[in-house]
């Protein structure tokens, strides 16, 4: 849209209060419509129809620290031929300026007619303005819900004027579009914030939600998705599906005997042998209930599994040396190439079969379900 307001108009467009109510709705147009990614070039803009419309040599927008200690250079626009200041005027102390920083926190606006003529009390203010050869400046404060934010000026280089109140009120309504602008960017890049934090938030959740806080494994609701998950992919690809359950041998005895804590301990050592031994892709280990987990294991033969168990029963016996009472576990196993009318419950309730088969025969073994070998061994 600034684009389109050719140079010639924009040049003097002020001089007119037409002029100036045209280039104040240019303005306002692209402000209204631009969003935090475009808040850089959009107010630029701004400050470039508004120095090319007065006739200015440098607009410029300062912010102000929270506490007013420091103002920064964060728009500026410069006519052809003027030296740019941004980069240099940043954080810049109030103690630098006092005489600028009290003016504009109490009058909210600053008029220099002719920079020569700052009395002595200016000092600081007064020499960065002749360094920059600047000989007239105002400045208008930008206000957010009441409390001054920074502010919007202009500089005339090496020449010099004497502000009207037309100027004045020219500068403030763009200060005021402006300082509107950028509340409105800050509100959406805070709302973009915590929506992105609330999207953090949630997902950390639904993972806590699937996990079971002694081992670190999936717990069983995390069990159900998964498995659930694996299952459809077996029924439509028409592969085994293998599943492994495995219980600690006496554990209420190791409990009652060893404490509570010492249970926690070899729980957490036997989750961390079952993850240690199953971890191929597609392969998860779940923490089923108290001292049962669950191996899910998708297109893996039974008898490549049992090697795998057999390695797991041996390293669990060891944990005796490492954590001081004997434990071993038994494991029972049960594969199937599901049909579409399998469900998980199914797949369960026999991998639960082979595991009482385990503990009936005596504990510390391995048993398949009889009905996987008989399926697989007619597949
Ligand atoms: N330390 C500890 N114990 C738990 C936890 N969750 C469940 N338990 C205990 O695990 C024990 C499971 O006992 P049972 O189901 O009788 O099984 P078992 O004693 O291992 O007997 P078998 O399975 O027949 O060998 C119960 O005493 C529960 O209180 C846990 O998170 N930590």
């Amino acid at each position: 849209m600034l684009e389109n307001m050719p140079k010639q108009h924009a040049n003097h467009a002020s001089s007119t209060e037409e002029g100036f109510g045209l280039m104040i709705s240019v303005i306002s147009m692209q402000l209204i419509n631009s969003t935090p990614d475009q808040s850089q070039t959009h107010i630029e803009h701004a400050l470039a129809l508004l120095g090319r419309g007065g006739s200015k040599d440098r607009c410029y927008v300062f912010e102000f620290s929270k506490n007013h200690s420091k103002m920064s250079n964060t728009y500026e626009w410069t006519n052809d031929g003027i030296q740019a200041h941004k980069p240099d005027l940043q954080d810049i102390p109030a103690e630098m300026m006092p005489y600028f920083f009290e003016r504009m926190l109490e009058d909210g606006q600053i008029l220099v007619d002719d920079a020569k003529m700052l009395p002595e009390s200016a000092g600081g203010f007064r020499d960065e303005l002749l360094r920059e050869n600047i000989r007239s400046m105002m400045a208008v404060g930008m206000y957010m819900e009441g409390k001054l934010v920074g502010f919007v000026g202009c500089d005339l280089v090496n020449r010099q004027t004497q502000w009207v109140e037309r100027d004045i009120r020219q500068m403030r309504l763009v200060a005021d579009m402006i300082a509107n602008t950028i509340a409105r960017h800050k509100t959406e890049e805070q709302l973009r914030a915590t929506e992105a934090q609330l999207l953090e938030a949630n997902a950390k959740l639904a993972q806590l939600a699937r996990q079971d806080s002694l081992t670190g494994l999936v717990n069983r609701r995390g069990l159900d998705e998964c498995l659930e998950h694996e299952l459809r992919r077996a029924i439509r690809a028409q592969h085994p599906l293998t599943l492994l359950m495995v219980d600690v041998d006496f554990f209420k005895r190791l409990n009652d005997e060893h404490g509570h804590l010492h249970g926690d301990e070899v729980l957490k050592a036997v989750a961390d042998i079952l993850q240690s031994h199953f971890k191929r892709t597609g392969e998860y280990v779940a923490r089923f209930g108290g001292d049962e987990f669950m191996v899910v294991c998708p297109q893996s033969e039974v008898d490549e599994l049992t090697v795998q168990a057999k390695k797991v029963l041996a390293r669990v016996r060891l944990l005796e040396k490492r954590l001081g009472s004997p434990v071993t576990v038994s494991i029972g196993v049960h594969s199937d190439i599901p049909s579409a009318t399998t469900t998980t419950d199914d797949l369960m309730r026999e991998v639960d079969v082979a595991v009482y088969f385990a503990k009936q025969c005596g504990r510390n073994r391995i048993e398949v379900n009889p009905k996987a070998q008989s399926k697989l061994a007619t597949s």
